[in-house]
């Protein structure tokens, strides 16, 4: 799969393109991208998407992303898609609807075929809705193919429904929605060493505060490291037992492994959501419940491969 952070390159055939943003790449992107990837034979499957602005004029934050651009990649990289075009938004906003459809869809994308969900909007203001853009991809000679909202327990998967999920905690929800498992990936830095002198090493990896992190907590979770997934147990949050600065950390404790992974970019997938984060009187109680924590993790792994 070949990426493009702009427009600048033309696609060097016809291809069929799935429109949208796809945060979270859930199960109603994928079906927008199957009905693109159905065209493969013919035309090279094509992802137009964009990296969102991250801050509005006057510093305030625009909705968190569930996943970094980085992670929507790779998920992408796991279906049928052989090109992402991921333009910043600001190379797009300024196009009027026909200039989108002629110049970006004609011109640089060659489409033959355009999928989009039914509530796709594009051009300036995003004044371009569905039936727009049917009228103008006849000017380009492309089929439109419109793909009715995926349903989970009678309601559209959708984006919003899965940050919701996220901050609830209700990660099985959200997984669920996904299609496939949360997931939290970073370098393992150095963090206070605490963990080793409770029992509990920890690899500390920070959080990207662009996205919508999971409600703090303690999550039952694994880690691919090595070709293997091992279970683990991850704390999300500021650790408010421990005195010193607050910046929210993945802390993951590999269960059955004694390694050095300082410096390593591990992947942590989260399961299941166990209790919140809380204050404990002193390091002892931590520990105690840390150790409960990790004995349920045990348990839930147990039922799974029974
Ligand atoms: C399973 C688990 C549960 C945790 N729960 C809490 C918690 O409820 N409150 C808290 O302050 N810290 C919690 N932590 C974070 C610990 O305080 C932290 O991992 C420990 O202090 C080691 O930190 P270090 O990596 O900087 O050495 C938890 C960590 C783990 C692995
Ligand atoms: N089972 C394990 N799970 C997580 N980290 C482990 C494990 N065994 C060894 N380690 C190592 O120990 C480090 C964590 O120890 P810890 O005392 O919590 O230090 P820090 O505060 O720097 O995270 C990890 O970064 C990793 O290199």
């Amino acid at each position: 799969m070949r990426v493009y952070r702009d427009l600048n390159t033309e696609s060097p055939a016809g291809s069929a393109v799935a429109l949208g943003m796809f945060d979270g790449v859930h199960l109603g992107h994928r079906r927008v991208i199957e009905a693109a990837a159905a065209h493969r034979e013919e035309w090279a499957v094509t992802v137009l998407t964009f990296v969102a602005r991250r801050e509005r004029p006057d510093k305030k934050l625009f909705q968190k992303d569930i996943f970094t651009p980085e992670e929507r990649v790779r998920r992408l990289s796991l279906l049928p898609v052989d090109m992402v075009y991921m333009p910043d938004f600001e190379e797009i906003r300024k196009l009027s609807a026909q200039e989108f459809v002629h110049q970006v869809l004609g011109e640089i994308l060659h489409a033959k075929v355009i999928c989009c969900g039914e509530d796709y909007r594009f051009g300036n203001h995003a004044a371009g809705n569905v039936e727009l853009l049917k009228r103008l991809a006849k000017d380009i000679c492309a089929k439109v193919q419109v793909v009715s909202p995926y349903l989970d327990c009678g309601e559209p998967v959708s984006s919003t429904r899965i940050r919701r999920y996220l901050s609830d905690g209700n990660i099985v929800s959200a997984n669920r929605l996904l299609g496939t498992p949360y997931t939290i990936e970073g370098t393992v830095v150095y963090g206070k060493q605490i963990g080793r002198t409770l029992g509990c090493p920890t690899i500390n990896q920070e959080l990207d505060l662009y996205i919508c992190l999971p409600k703090f907590g303690v999550y039952i979770s694994s880690v691919l490291l090595d070709g293997e997934e091992y279970p683990s147990i991850t704390n999300i949050g500021v650790k408010p037992t421990i005195a010193g600065e607050r910046q929210p950390l993945a802390e993951t404790h590999i269960i059955g492994v004694d390694q050095n992974l300082y410096g390593r970019r591990l992947t942590v997938k989260l399961h299941q959501f166990i209790r919140g984060e809380e204050r404990f009187e002193d390091l002892e109680q931590l520990s105690d419940s840390i150790h409960h924590d990790i004995e349920k993790a045990r348990h839930f792994f147990k039922r799974e491969t029974n």
